[in-house]
Parts: C-alpha cells; structure tokens; sequence
C-alpha cells in the first residue's frame, strides 16, 4: 500500500484530533499546537508556536520529560483552568532528544458529571436513609400502579413484606386480599393526592398519596404515606373524656360557688327559699331581674347570688346605688367619657360602669331614685345594647346583665309619671319580691343567732342571747329589717357588759307590743315629725349619713332622701360648718 503522508498532511491529521497535541523542540519552544490543544489553552496556534512552552503553559511538564529522557502517561493536570489526562513522550533522531510531544484529553466535563454523579449517588442514599428511617410506612409505586419499594415502618405496620409486594400491581394486591382498596390507584387515576382513613388489623391507619410528576406532567411514582392514629385517636377520644369531665366539674364547681352565697343567706323562711329557688333559676339565663323589698331585706345579697350563679360569675358585678351618686355625676358614671369630655374630664377618659361590666353584671340598686332625665339613657342602653360614652362618637357593644332593686313602689312611681313605664317594663321581666322581716319573723333568731357569732369572732367574745332577747327580737317589726338586727346586735354585743346579753343591753325598750315601742322603729311606723325627730337626733350624735344610716339599720341613700324630704340641713343639726360626709350636699 502506497501511504507516504507529507508532513503537511500529518499535521492536518493531528490538528483534527479532539485530543490536544502539542509538540516542542529541544529548547522547548512550541512548533506545533493543533486546534484542540490551543482551545484548552485559550491561545491561537499561530500565537503560540516560537514561544517557550512553560510561558503559554505554565503547569507543562515536556522540559522535565526532555531532561530525564523518560515518557510519561496518563498525567492530570490543570491546563487554562481546565483539568485534562496528559501523555508525554520524548522526542528523538539518531538516539538524541530532539524535542516532546504531549498529548492531552480534556476531562472537564467528565469530572463535572461524575461530580453530579457522586452528588446523585450520595443524595439516593439519603433518600434511602430517610425512606427507611421515617416513621410513617411509605407505598413506592409506578406510574402503572406497581410496587416499586415500600418501608421498614410500612412493613412494621402491615405485617407484610418488601418481598411480598415488591414488583406486584396494586389490583393484584387487592385481589390477593393483601388490601382492601388501593389509593394510588385513584392518585393515578385524578393526578391529584388523596387521603384515607382506613382500619387494617385493629389499627385506625391515615392514608396520603401523593403523585411524583416527570417535566412532561406525567405521573412517574406515587407515594403513599401510611401513619397509625390509633393512639391519636385514643388521646382524642381521652381528651374529649376529660373535656366533658371538666365541664362537668366546671359546672358543679358553679353549682358549689352559687350554693356559697346560699348559705350565707340565713333562712327559715319557705317564701325566701323560693324566692332563692326562683333566683338560682333565672341565674342561667340573661333576662333582666327586679328585686323589690324594703330596705335591709336582702335585696343586695339576692342580686350576688343571681351574678355568682350564673354563667357570668367568673366576670364583675359592677354595683350602683343610683340613689348614692349626685345626679350631675351620673351619667358619666353610667356612660364614662371620652378624654377632654368636659371641664374637669380626665385626660385619658374614662370607662362607664356599663362598660366595666362587659361580660358580666351590673347591678343597679336604688333604681327608683335615678333621675328622670337618665332614666331614658338608661333604658336605651339596657334595650339597644350599645352605649357611646360622653364627648365619644363610637358605639360600645355592651354584653351585660341587668339586675334591679328598689324599695320604692315603681308601680306607683309609674303612675305618677316619676319613673319611665317603658324603662319599668323593661327591668321587670324576673320580679322577686322579698318579704320585710316582720312577714317572716322565723329568720329573726337564725338571723340573730348568725351575727352574734359573726360579731363573736369579730371580737373575740364569747356571748349568748338571754331567750327574753330571742323573743324580744322576734317580736319587734324590724323597719330597717336585716340590716337593722344586724346593727342592733353589734351594738349588743360590744356595750353589753356581760356575757349573757339580756334584754337591758338593747335599747328596745321591752314591751308586749312591738308597735308601742319607743325605739327605732318609729322610724317605719310613727309620724313623719317623729321620723324627722329621730333623723335629726342620731345625725347630732354621730355627724355623718353614713353612720346614722347604720345606727337606723336604714340604707345611707334613704337617709339623704329623708333629710332632702325634711328640710333638714346640716347645718340644723351640728354646730360645725363642716360636713363630715362630703359625698351629699344638704340642703
Ligand atoms: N338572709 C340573710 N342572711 C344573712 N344576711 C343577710 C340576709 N339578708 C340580709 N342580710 C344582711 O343584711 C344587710 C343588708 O342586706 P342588703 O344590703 O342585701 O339589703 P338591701 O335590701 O339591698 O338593702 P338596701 O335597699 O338598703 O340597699 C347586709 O349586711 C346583708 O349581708
């Protein structure tokens, strides 16, 4: 075969290899560089050849081959940023070194996607880890619906193995009773994830699949993750056991607070027992309650016993006596008011007392004595709900109880145009009506026996009541009722010098017919003069409303009421200028 190459079309050859080639003389000058080798290096061949070898590449190795006389193969090295394998070979005429060729192959790319390879590799094997180490079971299966793999936990769970569905459709699985219906069939089916909750040997078992998408959009696998809730529902169904068992006890723990201020209330009486009955009652629902009854008969202690009885009693019971507070003070005590309202108006304003019983009670004693001008306010609060407080523009959503009490005859006070009928209406849904002491004269000696061991341990006493006392007390018509046996037996109790308090520690004077006594309860019974009289007396002596409501047994309100109804001014009574009560003007 003729096949003499010039040189020419020898080096045409090797400029078409993909391998790099360069080729230096014994001084290491470059006099051949094909096309692969100057791509390597970033240079054009004609740029190159003449120049010395280790100045267009620096890491080159072709003078110390040349030195040593010894070929070298398969060489890494870093060309121009690239990684390449290089041969080195000597190059010789007649046995002398004439020069070195290198032959190189870029392996960049190669080291590239072996390092992708190694990342893959090393990835899988996390997801190994993770497949195995999850502690919900996991269903692998193709896009077909075959088993691809399925977890430790999963065979844990089912009892079966890898082996036993590996490579198997799921319909064959269904069919071989291994389960009884499969979800990545309909995973497959919809291309969306599905979740079960089905019951598989005794246990409640929570089922999600979920598709795995190729880039086409196609369905390539779907996983089914499989988790035990049987424990989770047994906590489930424990926690709403012990939910339920706390309302219960929540509800007894109510029902034990209300039954709290119950005792307190002493009774012997069968009408206040129903009346009680009928408060523990209408505590459950929201309506409205008017508690009617003279003063010092309980009214205040009934209106507690609703609050604490009802599902409000955790919030306040928020208290006025309507009577107590000048009428100018009122309505911002009702409604609060906005900063800067009015004159005097505290920078910050001020909450009302509607507001301050949201979610709770607001007790309105003395209703009878709020002034007709409020009365109209009042209604539209207790009817709309809803209050804006003075100066303000913004309307507070009230949530609240209204409970009543007067010992004012509202009925009559209606009639005369004194107090609103629609308000009246509206407060008297729940009437409850309590007796005077002297309608339910069994109270008196529980009730008295009750407070001597209240002021006992108050002061450290140990006294009785003489029976001529218990008598006595039982026939005297009480006018300031509960609270007036109260006070008397206080009284009692720290004047009387011994510990057998007998008829002479009383100032009721004894005598058979508790209407001729000349003591307090003239009060009720005698004529308005001697009423007066009687105001006028105790006001010298004790200076104050406050304390001559209490010596009275009369609340502090009826005593300024009584005072205005009198003309009686303090200055009428005490030398000194000075009220010491500074909460009334007296006229
Ligand atoms: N049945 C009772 N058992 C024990 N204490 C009672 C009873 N009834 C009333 N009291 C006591 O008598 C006093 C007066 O009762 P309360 O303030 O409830 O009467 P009221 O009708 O609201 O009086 P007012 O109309 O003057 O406001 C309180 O100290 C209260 O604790």
């Amino acid at each position: 075969m003729d096949f003499n190459l010039s040189t020419e079309e020898w080096l045409n050859i090797l400029d078409f290899s993909r391998n790099g080639v360069v080729v230096v003389d014994r001084e290491g000058r470059i006099v051949f560089m094909n096309q692969t080798a100057a791509k390597v290096v970033g240079i054009s061949s004609e740029a190159a050849i003449g120049c010395r070898v280790e100045e267009i590449i620096p890491s080159t190795a072709l003078l110390e081959v040349m030195k040593k006389g010894k070929n070298q193969s398969r060489q890494k090295m870093m060309v121009n940023g690239n990684m390449v394998f290089t041969d080195r070979m000597v190059l010789r005429k007649k046995g002398k070194v004439v020069g070195a060729v290198g032959i190189f192959q870029d392996i960049s790319e190669l080291e590239k996607s072996s390092a992708e390879l190694e990342s893959v590799k090393s990835m899988c094997k996390e997801l190994d880890a993770i497949f195995e180490a999850v502690a919900d079971g996991l269903v692998l299966v193709d896009e077909k619906g075959c088993v691809l793999r399925v977890n430790q936990a999963y065979q844990n769970l089912t009892g079966i193995t890898n082996e036993e569905y590996r490579g198997k459709h799921v319909h064959e699985l269904i069919k071989e009773g291994y389960i009884g219906r499969s979800l990545s069939d309909k995973v497959i089916q919809r291309k969306t994830p599905y979740s079960a909750i089905d019951i598989r040997n005794g246990k409640e078992l929570l089922l999600t699949a979920i598709p795995v998408f190729n880039e086409e959009g196609d369905i390539m696998r779907v996983v089914t993750a499989t988790r035990d809730i049987t424990e989770l529902s047994d906590l489930k169904n424990k926690l709403a056991e012990s939910e339920a068992a706390r309302d219960r006890y929540l509800q007894e723990l109510k029902r034990l607070h209300a039954q709290l201020p119950y005792k307190f209330i002493i009774t012997n009486s069968p009408t206040i027992k129903q009346k009680i009955e009928l408060a523990l009652h209408v505590a459950q629902v929201d309506s409205n309650v008017l508690i009617l009854g003279e003063s010092g008969v309980g009214k205040d202690l009934l209106a507690r016993l609703i609050h604490r009885s009802s599902k409000r009693a955790l919030k306040s019971f928020i208290e006025i006596n309507c009577g107590a507070v000048p009428a100018n003070l009122l309505e911002s005590e009702f409604f609060g008011y906005e900063a800067g309202a009015f004159t005097g108006a505290s920078k910050e304003g001020k909450p009302g007392l509607f507001e301050l019983a949201q979610g709770g009670t607001l007790f309105l004693d003395e209703v009878g004595d709020l002034p007709l001008e409020l009365q109209v306010k009042v209604l539209r609060a207790v009817q709309n709900k809803q209050i804006t407080r003075i100066g303000g523009t913004k309307i507070i959503n009230l949530n609240v109880r209204i409970i009543a009490a007067t010992n004012r005859d509202l009925e009559k006070m209606v009639a005369e145009r004194t107090f609103r009928q629609d308000l009246y209406y509206r407060l008297n849904v729940v009437p409850i009506v309590l007796p005077p002491l002297r309608e339910r004269r069994e109270d008196i000696a529980p009730l008295a026996k009750e407070f001597l061991a209240k002021f006992n341990s108050k002061y450290g006493y140990q006294k009785w009541l003489h029976q001529d006392v218990i008598t006595r007390l039982t026939n005297y018509d009480w006018p300031g009722n509960v609270r007036e046996l109260e006070n008397t037996i206080e009284r009692a109790v720290v004047t009387c010098r011994n510990d057998c308090i007998n008829l002479d520690c009383f100032s009721l004077a004894p005598c058979d017919e508790p209407a001729k006594c000349r003591d307090i309860s003239m009060l009720k019974q005698n004529k308005a003069e001697e009423e007066k009289q009687l105001i006028v007396e105790t006001y010298r002596r004790t200076h104050s409303t406050r304390k001559t409501a209490q010596a009275l047994g009369i609340s502090q309100s009826s005593v300024v009421k009584k005072m205005k109804k009198y003309g009686i001014s303090e200055n009428h009574i005490v030398d000194d200028a000075m009220s010491r009560d500074s909460n009334y003007v007296i006229e």
